[in-house]
């Protein structure tokens, strides 16, 4: 089967710059896929060059295996985009804006179905007949996805959708867009809620300063981080000899990383021995954000 995507060893300079080196990537069909990084690290670079917003200085991308920049339009009808920045044609409301794109890309009268039940999917209902500048801003979010839907592409390309959305929203979407993938969609995500990308993705690349410098099943990724972690509330300092176990510090707690759960035992001896009463205390299993620290800080 043709790869959803295909990136080889693509680099961009924006002048003195180089925001991506060399980047590497096949995303299957039917994957979901998560892109992170911190900011600045090139995801949305990527992002622009896969839709044909902008070239690379070198390196080949294909989207369902046409050439973006050979093949533009082909490229371009594979792929839906939702960018992370609010922008959109204040002349139509939400229902002629859906159709308006759909139309763009060659789809008549006989998506109307499809645009009606994005509109459904992502609670536009009361909006669809709202011009697009009279909505609030989740409510231009979520018409935003439904835009890039609005042709039913085969590959979605969400860059960081859930950025300030309410809940209601997230459940929602993240409900519609799993629906798609397991109609055969390929979703590549960008986001920086780690959960996120742990409980939907089942691959993850994660890029810093324009490389990719982890990419693995998402199981894989968190088994990376042996051991559990303790949260300590304490009511006097952590003695010295737990400080090389420190990984964290936030709020008067303190977050140990724990070898194996037999360590406990020992803990809350040294603790006793030092007369540090534990105010709160909560063991938690590693997640993809202990990795991500490990990988990307
Ligand atoms: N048009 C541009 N001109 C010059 N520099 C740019 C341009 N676009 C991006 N950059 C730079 O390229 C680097 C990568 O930026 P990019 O927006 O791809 O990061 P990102 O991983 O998407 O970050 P974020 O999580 O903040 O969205 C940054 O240093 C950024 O300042």
């Amino acid at each position: 089967m043709i790869p959803a995507i295909n990136i080889q060893q693509i680099h961009k300079r924006f002048g003195e710059l180089h925001a991506l080196k060399g980047i590497d990537l096949t995303i299957e069909q039917g994957e979901f896929f998560a892109l992170l990084g911190p900011n600045g690290a090139g995801k949305s670079t990527l992002i622009n060059l896969l839709a044909g917003l902008s070239r690379p200085t070198s390196g080949r991308l294909q989207v369902m295996g046409f050439d973006v920049n050979a093949q533009y339009a082909e490229a371009r009808r594979a792929l839906g985009v939702v960018p992370q920045e609010l922008v959109f044609d204040p002349f139509f409301n939400v229902r002629e804006m859906l159709r308006f794109q759909a139309g763009y890309f060659g789809h008549g009268r006989s998506n109307d179905a499809w645009v009606d039940e994005i509109i459904e999917s992502l609670g536009l209902a009361d909006k669809a007949h709202t011009n697009m500048r009279r909505l609030s801003g989740g409510m231009k979010r979520r018409a935003l996805i439904g835009q890039a839907l609005a042709h039913k592409p085969p590959v979605i390309v969400l860059d960081e959708p859930t950025a300030g959305v309410d809940v209601e929203l997230r459940q929602t979407m993240w409900e519609f867009i799993r629906r798609l993938n397991q109609e055969g969609h390929t979703i590549i995500l960008t986001t920086h809620y780690l959960e996120e990308a742990e409980t939907l993705c089942s691959r993850i690349a994660m890029m810093k300063q324009g490389q990719i410098v982890a990419l693995d099943s998402t199981q894989n990724l968190l088994n990376r981080v042996p051991g559990k972690r303790l949260r300590l509330k304490l009511a006097g300092m952590l003695p010295d000899v737990l400080r090389p176990l420190l990984r964290e510090e936030q709020d008067g707690q303190q977050v140990l990383a724990l070898a194996d759960i037999a360590q406990l035992e020992s803990i809350l001896a040294t603790l006793r021995a030092a007369n540090v009463a534990v105010e709160d205390m909560q063991l938690i299993e590693a997640d993809l954000e202990d990795v991500f620290v490990e990988l990307v800080s």
